[in-house]
């Protein structure tokens, strides 16, 4: 059997501006068709990591390869052709108008033109291409930053804030279209500050604070990490809770419970084979509390590319609370 390539391979990669750490120590292989979550919050180091990515600037430390060569060196060019970057904050030659700009952007990437018409469709702006994109809404934009950056099926993808300024339907349209790239092989670094509706398209997640990789790992592998609390929600908890007292100390709300991770499998089976438990439901921490919980445990807590290893429960059960925020 053979190994797959990562699309990128990142090791102790960093980046210094003047005397600013603004990256360090990054360690990242990304597999073809995986798709990875990149969150931290502003100035955290997201952006400087695409540019590594893209060979827009080099890192100061360490090694990068992506599809297999350094981004700064002349092989890179025919590799760059297989990327596809959403930036931050898109703008375009207003006086054209979405059709002219996308047929331009065909041209540069040497992707054929017919490609344009059915992009700008599945991006939900052929009625506006022929409309100069001075007068597209900040949301027509966006759809055609993506059209942008989907042009030629891109092997990989690097989108920063992707869903800004976009409807609830062309969010769900976006995300659609990840989804579907993903399963032709494509890999996708997304990059967002809108966690929620993010979890259920990634199959992993990086979080970055003051340029240092707090954690990477599957949700899964994140979760157990951390054991956050479980919400198990119960209708009518209080009487069930008389004959399971003891589980009165997980109990945060009048229909519901929080339970560590590692608790919560013990926890469920006991109320199952309660015949009076009316109804159950059991939400995992999500990516937000996940979230919180990585940008505030502190450096020695993150070595390397690993999640770091879970705080003890208090005596109410609880994860102790990871100290505050360092300001980066
Ligand atoms: N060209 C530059 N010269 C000096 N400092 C820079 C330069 N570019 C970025 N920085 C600094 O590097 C740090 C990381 O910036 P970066 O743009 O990568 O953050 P980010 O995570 O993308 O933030 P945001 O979520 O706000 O877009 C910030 O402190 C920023 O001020």
């Amino acid at each position: 059997m053979t190994a797959t390539k990562p699309i990128i391979s990142l090791s102790e990669t960093g980046k210094q501006y003047q005397q600013l750490d603004a990256l360090q120590a990054i360690n990242l292989a990304l597999n073809p068709g995986e798709v990875l979550g990149l969150f931290g919050h502003n100035g955290a180091g997201k952006t400087t990591m695409m540019k590594i990515i893209l060979g827009v600037i080099p890192a100061s430390s360490g090694e990068v390869r992506i599809f297999g060569v350094d981004p700064q060196s002349k092989q890179a060019w025919q590799s760059r052709r297989q990327i596809g970057y959403l930036p931050e904050n898109v703008s375009f030659y207003d006086h054209l108008t979405g059709l002219e700009i996308l047929t331009y952007f065909a041209r540069l990437k040497q992707v054929s033109q017919q490609e344009v018409p059915a992009l700008l469709a599945q991006v939900g702006l052929t009625h506006a291409l022929n409309r100069k994109v001075k007068h597209y809404s900040k949301g027509m934009r966006q759809r055609l930053g993506l059209a942008q950056a989907f042009l030629g099926n891109p092997k990989l993808l690097l989108l920063d804030e992707p869903t800004v300024g976009l409807d609830p339907i062309a969010t769900q349209d976006f995300y659609q279209r990840v989804d579907q790239l993903k399963s032709n092989g494509t890999s996708v670094i997304l990059c967002s500050h809108v966690l929620p509706g993010v979890e259920q398209h990634i199959d992993r997640a990086m979080i970055l604070a003051g340029g240092r990789q707090k954690a990477i790992g599957t949700l899964a592998q994140l979760r157990e990490k951390a054991n956050l609390p479980a919400t198990i929600r119960i209708p009518e908890l209080a009487s069930l809770l008389s004959s399971h007292p003891e589980l009165s100390q997980w109990q945060t709300g009048p229909e519901q419970l929080q339970v560590p991770e590692k608790q919560k499998l013990a926890v469920i089976r006991q109320l199952l084979d309660d015949p009076l438990l009316p109804d159950i439901s059991i939400e995992p921490a999500n990516l937000e509390q996940l979230y919180q919980y990585y940008l505030n445990i502190n450096d020695a807590q993150c070595q390397g590319a690993v999640a770091p290893s879970a705080p003890q429960p208090n005596a109410a059960g609880r994860p102790l609370t990871p100290p505050e925020v360092a300001s980066s």
